[in-house]
Parts: structure tokens; sequence; C-alpha cells
């Protein structure tokens, strides 16, 4: 399938929540009208089309004349045409039966649509900026539903056009990748996601391991490395994060690796520990590297919802975050905290995560996103 399909099918929960609230927005104090000749209504299946015969040849001049028969048998009969008004005036006929309604963008609208986008996790700022974008120079004008979500659409992908980033590449090797998140929001995923991709793309690539503190997250962190056919460095339980990172980051230098993966503990309840170890973790490596960390990304929970918003705040603190991978964007209602994120921080989005299986990340595109988040029909 391909990715698109799949992340419309996957966002179906933000989209249908916003579709319903726009709908009904719509229909409360809408009225009938005929369809709107600028907007097309999306594609009709292919219908099967009668068979044209094919125009008769043109005579070559070069050709005798043919011979005119004495008594010529009738001509065919023209291919029956089912009624009076062929194919596409049937589909006309369709559209003009079909009536759409309309409201007049009011106050009142734009209340109902800020509240629904505040709702579907745009947050308040991003609300108010989104429906004043619409209402400018549209204001008294009367507005489908299908116009709202083109017009939505096109304002969502305009607040993430500018931070929809792939994870640069530097020419440093390795370049040192740290991976920064709480607990849960998908990092371990996410990294043997990438190394897979990074893999698949010729790179060599070396995952530390560096939430020592639970032997579980290492265990994970080693079944992705093995689906991802790349080497996981671990150290003992309780050990020192720092010290894995200094050897690891030793190590992908000795075997000429591309991308060196640090996995970090996401323990928030104590921040000031956790502050701390990744402090520590960054003046290790220095140690090797004085460029590294070359990227800090930071996994986010897309279920979290307006949470998001914090951890951002939380890790800016913690780290020198430079971008942003959102996971868990399938079976969630609440897609629309990326745009509250992008329009709050600007960071850069990498990736997003739409699922459980290894191919389940996709680099960020914001109209793809919008027509998704919208439930837009391209
Ligand atoms: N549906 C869905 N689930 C995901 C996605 N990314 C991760 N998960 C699931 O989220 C859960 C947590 O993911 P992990 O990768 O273990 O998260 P973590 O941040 O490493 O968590 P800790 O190991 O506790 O620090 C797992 O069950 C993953 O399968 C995604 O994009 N979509």
């Amino acid at each position: 399938m391909a990715f698109f399909s799949k992340l419309k099918d996957k966002l179906f929960k933000s989209s249908s929540r916003l579709e319903e609230g726009l709908d009904a927005i719509v229909e409360d104090g809408g009225e009938e009208t005929t369809p709107d000749p600028v907007i097309p209504d999306p594609e009709p299946e292919p219908q099967p089309v009668p068979e044209v015969p094919e125009p008769a040849p043109v005579p070559q001049p070069a050709e005798p004349p043919a011979p005119i028969p004495a008594d010529p048998t009738p001509a065919p009969p023209p291919p029956e045409v089912p009624d009076s008004k062929g194919l596409l005036g049937r589909l006309f006929t369709r559209n003009e039966d079909r009536m759409v309604v309309r409201r007049t963008l009011d106050d009142d609208m734009l209340e109902q649509l800020e509240e629904l986008l505040i709702a579907s996790d745009m947050g308040v700022d991003t609300a108010l900026r989104v429906t004043s974008n619409i209402a400018e120079g549209r204001f008294g004008r009367k507005l489908s539903t299908q116009e709202i979500k083109q017009l939505l659409a096109q304002e969502v992908a305009r607040v993430m056009d500018p931070v929809a980033k792939p994870m640069p590449i530097y020419p440093k090797r390795p370049q040192v990748v740290l991976v920064v998140g709480v607990n849960g929001s998908g990092k371990t995923t996410t990294i043997g996601k990438l190394a897979s991709q990074f893999k698949a793309a010729g790179k060599k690539v070396v995952i530390a391991a560096g939430d020592t503190f639970r032997a579980a997250a290492v265990e994970q962190l080693q079944v992705w490395g093995d689906r991802a056919g790349v080497p996981v460095l671990t150290a003992p339980e309780g050990s020192d994060p720092a010290s894995l990172a200094f050897d690891a980051l030793t190590k992908a230098q000795n075997e000429g690796a591309d991308l060196l993966m640090i996995d970090t503990a996401g323990r928030l309840q104590n921040r000031a520990d956790l502050m701390e170890e990744l402090a520590k973790i960054v003046r290790v490596i220095r140690k090797v590297d004085d460029t590294a960390p070359h990227n800090t990304l930071l996994v986010l929970d897309a279920t979290t919802g307006q949470n998001a918003l914090s951890q951002v705040e939380t890790f800016r603190n913690l780290a020198d975050v430079s971008g942003l991978v959102m996971t868990k964007l399938d079976g969630t209602a609440k897609g629309g905290v990326l745009v509250a994120l992008a329009d709050k921080f600007g960071l850069p989005i990498h990736a997003i995560g739409v699922g459980e299986q290894i191919d389940d990340l996709a680099p960020f595109d914001p109209e793809e996103f919008a027509a998704a988040l919208t439930g837009l029909q391209t």
C-alpha cells in the first residue's frame, strides 16, 4: 500500500473527528445550495465507457479510389447511447441533483471552528491563528464542508512546511545521534526503525543501549537491533550510561561506523538526575569528539496530546534538542498536536511513526499530513 493511503487510513481517528465536527458546524445554520462550481467533487469511480467505433481511415492519395459498390450494404447503426445525456450528462445530472450545504462564515461559525480545532489538540494559539487566516477575505462568504477542509488543510500545511526536514546527515563519521524522550514514548522502536532505514541506505550503524537502569529496555533494544541487522552495545545493569556512550563512540570510530545512535533513559520523575545523566553523556562523548552529539532527537508520543508540548519544554531544558520524531500517530485522535508543536517551537520534525512494524516510520510530509488530518480527499 502506498504510504500516503496508509497514513490516511491510519490517521482516520484524527480526520474523522475533525470531519464530523466540520460537518456539524456547517449543517448548524447552513442551507442547501447547488454544488460549488469551483471545487469539484472527488473523482468518480471509473465507469465502463461505451466503445466508440474507430474513426474511418483517411484515404491515402496514392491509393486508387475504392470502387463504389453498386448496391452498398446499409451502414451499421450508430452505437447505442444508453440515454440521451450520455455518461457526462448523467454525471452532471447527478451533481445537479446533489445539493451541498453551505454556511455563511460569521463570528459564530468561526468560534465553533476554533473550538473544534482546540478539541483536536491544535492548541489555543494555533487554533486562533488558523481560523483567523481562514476567515481573512472570506468573512460573509458561504462555505461548504469540503471548502473548509481545503482551506484548513492549506493552513495546516503552511504551518508545517517550515519544520518538515529530514534528519540532517553530516560528513562527520561517526555521526552521533542522541535519542531522548520519556519512557514509553517510542525511543527504542524509533531507533530500530531508523537503524533499519540507514542500514538499507548503505550506512554502517551502531546502537548504544544507554538506558542501563532497565534490563527490559536493553533487551528490547537488542531485539530491534537484530531486526535491523545492527549491533547493539550494552553495559551491565545499573552501570554508568556515560561510560557506555564513551566506549560505544570509541568502538564506532575504530570500526569506521557512519552513525552511532545512543538510547537514553526517560525517567522524568527525577528531572535533576536525568538532566545530570544527559549532561554527563554529552560531556563524556565530547572527550572523543568535541562536535558530538550531532543530533539530539526528541521522541514524542502523539497519544499524549497536549502533554507533548510540555515534554518539549522540559527536554529543551535538559538537552539541546535538534529535532523531533512523533510516534503513534496511527490510531489516535490527537494528531493535531503536531500542528501546535510546529507552530509553537518550530523544531524540525524529522519523521513520524505510524505503527509498530519496522517500516512504519516515514519522513514528515506536510501536505500529506494536512490532507490526512483534515480528511481531505485528494
Ligand atoms: N501504534 C504505534 N505504536 C508504537 C509506535 N512507536 C512505538 N510504539 C509502541 O509503543 C510502545 C513503547 O515503545 P518503546 O519503543 O519501547 O518506547 P521507549 O521510549 O523506548 O520506552 P522505554 O523502553 O520504556 O524507555 C511499544 O509497545 C511500541 O511498540 C508507533 O508509531 N505506533
